[in-house]
């Protein structure tokens, strides 16, 4: 049996969500797309090359992630000016300034999750290969090589046309984008007809573009406080969002119930800086008035809703709460 028509080891077409690119507008606007963007590139997901070959191009040092064993060895046949890794795309290092990929349906959500949690300051070096085994150095894909730290700064995704919108906030905002809006750009670019995919899949794709901030609008120590402050908001019980926020007690507001540490900042909370005049952590809801003053501050009605949000007035309203 020749390779094209080989199972991987890692499951066959569907659950490899093996839906290979062929729409040309597509690929050239993602080029389009890449060509703003500076340094190295990664691409996650590079199947049998669709998006790979005009990115080996560009004259960019591009790492090419692809689990399936064989379709990893074909493609680093193909182009050996570029590093192919048989690799898990939820375990590489997302190190290079650039990440690109028309990525499996099925992990849109964890890719997604991971570059917000891991777009930590840019590094300009290139992953090296004593880092990561390559195709051509014939390793085997390894342990999580996450302790490294990442540091991409744009990342181009063909994903669920729905996610895509989502993500880009088209029709109100969502806890995940308000949660990366102080550090991260997204915007929508182009919706992807399901024919423009073999074989085809049951939705349309659209291409993503997340950009982490240059100057962001709050500072890496303030992320999990912010984060607790938004989760308490968009989980919280109200009518509007000045009854909401006025149930949200500091306890929640600090960030007790916090799960991600922002890039570069210290594990241990206590060493935060206190802003000048907070409340102490623990205090019970807020004053009513406290609240509106800042909704009004931040030209938010008091019926409006945590999906209402622009990402400065999240910002806005955590700085004058917080
Ligand atoms: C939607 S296809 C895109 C292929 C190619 N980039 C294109 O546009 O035609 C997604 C690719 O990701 C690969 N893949 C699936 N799960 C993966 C994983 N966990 N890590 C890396 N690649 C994966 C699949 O084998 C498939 O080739």
């Amino acid at each position: 049996m020749s390779s094209r028509s080989s199972r991987s080891l890692h499951g066959g077409r569907h659950e490899l969500g093996q839906n290979f690119l062929h729409h040309r507008p597509t690929i050239d606007l993602i080029l389009e797309l890449v060509r703003r963007t500076d340094g190295p590139l990664l691409e996650l997901g590079a199947g049998d090359g669709a998006l790979t070959v005009p990115l080996s191009r560009l004259g960019r040092p591009l790492t090419a992630v692809e689990l399936d064993e064989h379709r990893a060895a074909r493609l680093a046949r193909r182009l050996p000016e570029v590093r192919v890794l048989q690799r898990d795309a939820l375990r590489v290092r997302l190190d290079a300034e650039t990440i690109v990929g028309n990525v499996p349906f099925h992990l849109t959500t964890p890719i997604l999750r991971r570059l917000l949690e891991h777009g930590g300051p840019p590094r300009s070096a290139h992953a090296t290969g004593r880092d990561q085994g390559s195709q051509r150095s014939g390793d085997r894909p390894r342990g999580d090589d996450r302790r490294h730290g990442d540091g991409w700064r744009d990342a181009l995704l063909l994903v669920q046309w729905e996610v895509a919108r989502k993500r880009a906030g088209v029709g109100g905002g969502t806890l995940m984008g308000a949660l990366a809006a102080p550090w991260f750009e997204f915007a929508l670019h182009g919706r992807v007809p399901a024919s423009g995919f073999r074989p085809m899949p049951s939705v349309d794709g659209g291409v993503l573009s997340i950009h982490r901030r240059e100057s962001p609008l709050l500072p890496a120590s303030e992320r999990r406080g912010y984060e607790a402050f938004v989760r308490a908001a968009f989980t919280g019980r109200g009518r509007g969002l000045a009854q909401i926020l006025g149930r949200v007690s500091d306890r929640q507001h600090a960030g007790t119930g916090g799960t991600s540490r922002p890039p570069g900042a210290p594990h241990d909370r206590t060493r935060e800086p206190a802003r000048p005049g907070a409340r102490p952590r623990g205090a019970g809801p807020r004053e009513p008035a406290l609240v509106r003053t800042a909704l009004r501050a931040a030209g938010i009605g008091p019926q409006a809703l945590p999906r209402d949000l622009a990402p400065a007035q999240w910002v806005m309203l955590w700085q004058r709460l917080s």
